[in-house]
């Protein structure tokens, strides 16, 4: 005997009529992403076309990556270990010379450049590092100045320059302190003052904050954000925390195997990954993926006892709707919450809802029909035990 003999175990997505539209117009709510975003719509100070790196001959650690970054973006790479990040964002300041493709910064290849011409393009590209790099011999402004040194700047621009970049990142009292006195949060601020040293239009960040505790790690990304908007620089960051790029990055490339398998805005990677390598990737952020145990408990067919079960991504505005107490007013169904998280993703709020609906009086496909309003997405996932 079927428990819930009125519900439709058709393929749901032939459903048939709408009970319930909302006042304004109806837009797709398609989980695709947009195709349309930020990074496709201004001209990129980066640019990667066909990006092959290779450390053992016929071993492609990078494979044909091409990936735009809008200007005055943070841009997160994210992947698992060994896919290929560090190598990605060390090719972008030359640290590593590709074996194949072309990378612009600013309209420039400079896998094409040697010498001279590359050291110049260098300066246009500051870089940070987990375990920050400073020489212990130096002061923070004996740091600060080894770039502008190295640059030839003469003794009083040094004097004056250091002095600026120390205060940027709130360091000025600590000038004259040697790396062992001083904190990671603040040797990982000389770091940045280091590195802005030059001026540069981009900063290239890898794993700058894992080093440090959580609290620290707040601090130092709002300091990046902070001069990602005054200064109009563009942050590439490689992160393995999702909560650094949930916080920070405006949009995000998951690599995989040294492929790009995702990149978009932020919010759009989160709220609809495309790939299981992504969405386990974001499972610490937003509740794609069921825990093993309760997804054990979702069969396709319906049981007695069973009720079907349904993911809900609630997006944007979608995000307050209150969703459950509407499913009762509209159907009389008394939803359950299987599993769930509502979180913020730059600022915007974003759920992803499991629920069981148990009713025997409503036609499955109706709800779903029902359910597609802006900024909902809906996937049947089978019947709940
Ligand atoms: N200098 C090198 N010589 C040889 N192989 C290297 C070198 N640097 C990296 N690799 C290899 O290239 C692959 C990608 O490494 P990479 O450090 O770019 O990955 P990642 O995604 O940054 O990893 P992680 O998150 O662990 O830092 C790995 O298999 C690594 O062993």
């Amino acid at each position: 005997m079927s428990a819930l003999p009125h519900w439709s175990s058709d393929d749901p997505s032939s459903a048939a009529t709408v009970q319930f539209l909302p006042p304004e117009p109806t837009t797709d709510a398609s989980p695709r992403r947009p195709a349309s975003s930020a990074a496709t719509r201004h001209r990129p100070i980066i640019r990667i076309e066909g990006l092959s790196k290779s450390y053992v001959a016929g071993e492609n650690v990078l494979d044909g990556i091409s990936l735009h970054v809008a200007p005055g973006s943070i841009h997160g790479i994210i992947g698992r270990s060994g896919a290929g990040k560090s190598t990605l964002v060390r090719c972008l300041n030359r640290l590593e010379t590709p074996s194949a493709g072309q990378i612009e910064i600013d309209g420039q290849d400079i896998t094409r450049l040697h010498g001279a011409a590359l050291r110049q393009a260098r300066r246009s590209i500051g870089m940070v590092f987990q375990h920050f790099n400073l020489l212990s011999s130096r002061t923070a402004a004996g740091n600060v100045a080894l770039p502008l040194e190295l640059a030839g700047h003469s003794a009083a621009q040094i004097r004056q320059r250091v002095p600026e970049l120390l205060a940027l990142v709130g360091l000025a009292h600590k000038a004259d302190a040697y790396p062992v006195e001083l904190s990671g949060g603040q040797k990982q601020r000389v770091g940045i003052a280091r590195a802005l040293a030059l001026e540069p239009r981009i900063l290239l960040s890898d794993e700058a904050t894992s080093a440090l505790d959580p609290e620290t790690t707040e601090q130092t990304l709002q300091l990046l954000k902070r001069i990602n908007q005054r200064l109009g620089l563009t942050i590439v960051l490689i992160s393995h925390e999702m909560e650094v790029v949930r916080d920070i990055a405006s949009h995000v490339t998951v690599l995989e195997h040294g492929r790009v398998i995702e990149s978009g805005p932020t919010y759009d990677v989160f709220a609809f990954p495309q790939t299981p390598t992504a969405r386990r990737f974001l499972s610490s952020i937003v509740a794609h993926d069921l825990p093993e145990a309760l997804a054990s408990r979702i069969q396709p067919q319906p049981a007695p006892g069973s009720a079907p079960a349904i993911r809900l991504v609630l997006a944007h505005a979608a995000a307050s709707m209150p969703v459950i107490a509407l499913l009762h007013q509209h159907f009389g169904i008394q939803a359950r919450i299987l599993h769930g998280r509502v979180d913020t993703i730059g600022g915007q709020p974003l759920g992803v809802l499991t629920l069981a609906l148990p009713h025997a009086d409503v036609r499955l496909d109706e709800v779903l029909a029902w359910l597609r309003q802006p900024g909902l997405h809906t996937e049947f996932l089978g019947h709940a035990l």
